[in-house]
């Protein structure tokens, strides 16, 4: 892909012509984070007060817990509060990504409110910008047909309001993922991150540095999208920067969180809620956040090798321990009847937070669930493929071929037409 000119819009924004061009601009020196900051400690009573409230308060809030508890997996998934080595109680991943979730549901029902429940506001068109701005969607769509064809495709379907939207929405996700994982990750710093997290604040306030932020920032005018997923997103690079093992699954969850489960949280208030949906705004979003954790736990679990020769192991430190393997045994890549058994757990997680998802899908407006069945069963069937390769992830990639891949298009489309 060839973005050919550099373009100004204004004396002071240049449209930068690559999608990854702030990679050009952050070779610089670093700065070590402080990793006790993202667990906040609260006092124990405070903390009661507050499950208890919750546990009160509607269905919706319910939905999480009792399927974190299926199947035998009450021990393995994390619990809502953990001690910490001097006692105190500390607020669970579980119950932290919750608080966003219902703090963006609520947020989505306010503006809804305020703007006479119209979820897309008109376009203030200023001499000269709208083609500006159609070529950068234009941009964002090329982008995503590029990295993502399948899931492009699915969103044909949508208006093209939405359409544009969720494709500014992947193109920034994309190039966020691409500092630490793409060709330059070894020239990203916490401090790079920072300028990334300030320029993302500039947009947020319609001060886009690129052509691609400005349909970002064009999209978060229309839309009430939030600003705390995608800081969130920057949160789960910084991990990424800092930590290459996972003690349990309760930091694992609050990574994926970051890194997946903010996409889910950043695309509802575009895709919409149908309109005669009974359920509740909180409800999808926990089932976005679900479908965002099971993508990246599928993930992790496809890239285990791959994974582990950059010296990475995401898999959860104590279920590894558990199961008798250790560490060494992820570098050998040594598959063996314990490796099933453990794998075997891990896919059966994942698969529970695709079942949570599915039922969340059914809420969405029918023109905007075809893409996000054809992103479930194309994922989920990556655990398909992983049993398929007897559990060897150490050196069998666990793909989806192309035929089953345009198998799942029509697949999609027919789930999308049916009603909750
Ligand atoms: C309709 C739809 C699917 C919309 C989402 C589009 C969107 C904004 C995607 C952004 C994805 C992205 C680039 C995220 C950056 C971090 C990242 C790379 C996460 C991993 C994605 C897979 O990418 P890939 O296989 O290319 O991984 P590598 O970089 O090669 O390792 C993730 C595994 C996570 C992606 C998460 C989602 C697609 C969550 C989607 C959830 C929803 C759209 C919510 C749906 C709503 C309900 C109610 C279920
Ligand atoms: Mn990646």
């Amino acid at each position: 892909m060839s973005f050919a000119s550099s373009l100004i819009i204004s004396p002071n924004v240049e449209i930068s012509p690559s999608i990854f061009g702030f990679l050009d601009s952050v070779r610089d020196g670093s700065q070590i984070l402080d990793s006790s900051r993202f667990f906040s400690r609260n006092r124990v009573a405070n903390l009661m007060n507050k499950k208890q409230k919750r546990v009160n308060h509607s269905h919706s809030t319910e939905l999480k817990y009792p399927i974190l508890c299926q199947g035998g997996y009450g021990s393995v998934i994390a619990a809502s509060m953990v001690a910490n080595p001097a006692g105190e109680m500390a607020v669970s991943a579980e119950e932290k990504v919750y608080n966003v979730v219902l703090k963006q549901a609520a947020l989505v029902k306010r503006q809804l409110r305020t703007a006479g429940e119209l979820d897309v506001k008109p376009d203030i068109v200023l001499p000269g910008t709208l083609s500006l701005l159609n070529e950068a969607y234009d941009r964002c769509g090329e982008v995503c047909a590029e990295y993502a064809k399948t899931f492009s495709l699915g969103t044909m379907l949508m208006t093209p309001e939405r359409q544009k939207a969720i494709w500014a929405i992947y193109v920034w996700c994309r190039r966020t993922d691409e500092l630490v994982d793409g060709p330059n990750a070894s020239h990203i710093t916490p401090s790079a991150l920072d300028r990334w997290e300030a320029r993302l604040e500039d947009l947020f306030q319609g001060r886009p540095f690129d052509m691609l932020d400005a349909a970002l920032a064009d999209t978060v005018t229309k839309f009430p999208v939030d600003i705390q997923p995608f800081k969130d997103m920057i949160e789960g690079m910084r991990m990424d920067l800092r930590k290459s093992k996972y003690k349990n699954f309760d930091e694992l969850y609050l990574y994926c969180y970051y890194v997946a489960g903010t996409v889910g949280l950043m695309s509802v208030p575009v895709m919409g809620v149908a309109p005669d949906s009974q359920a509740s705004t909180e409800s999808v979003y926990n089932a976005a956040l679900a479908l965002g954790i099971a993508n990246q736990l599928t993930n992790i679990l496809r890239d285990v090798g791959e994974d582990a020769r950059r010296g990475r192991i995401y898999l959860p430190q104590d279920e590894l321990a558990q199961a008798g393997l250790s560490d060494e045994d992820i570098f050998a890549g040594r598959v063996t009847d314990k490796w099933r058994n453990f794998m075997k757990n891990q896919i059966k997680r994942a698969r529970l937070f695709f079942d949570e998802a599915e039922k969340g899908v059914l809420e969405l407006n029918k023109a905007s669930r075809w893409p996000v069945w054809a992103s479930l069963l194309l994922y989920r069937q990556i655990l398909d493929e992983i049993e398929a390769n007897d559990y060897n992830n150490f050196t069998k990639r666990a793909y989806v071929s192309k035929a089953k891949k345009l198998l799942a298009l029509p697949m999609a489309y027919a789930r999308s037409l049916l009603s909750p």
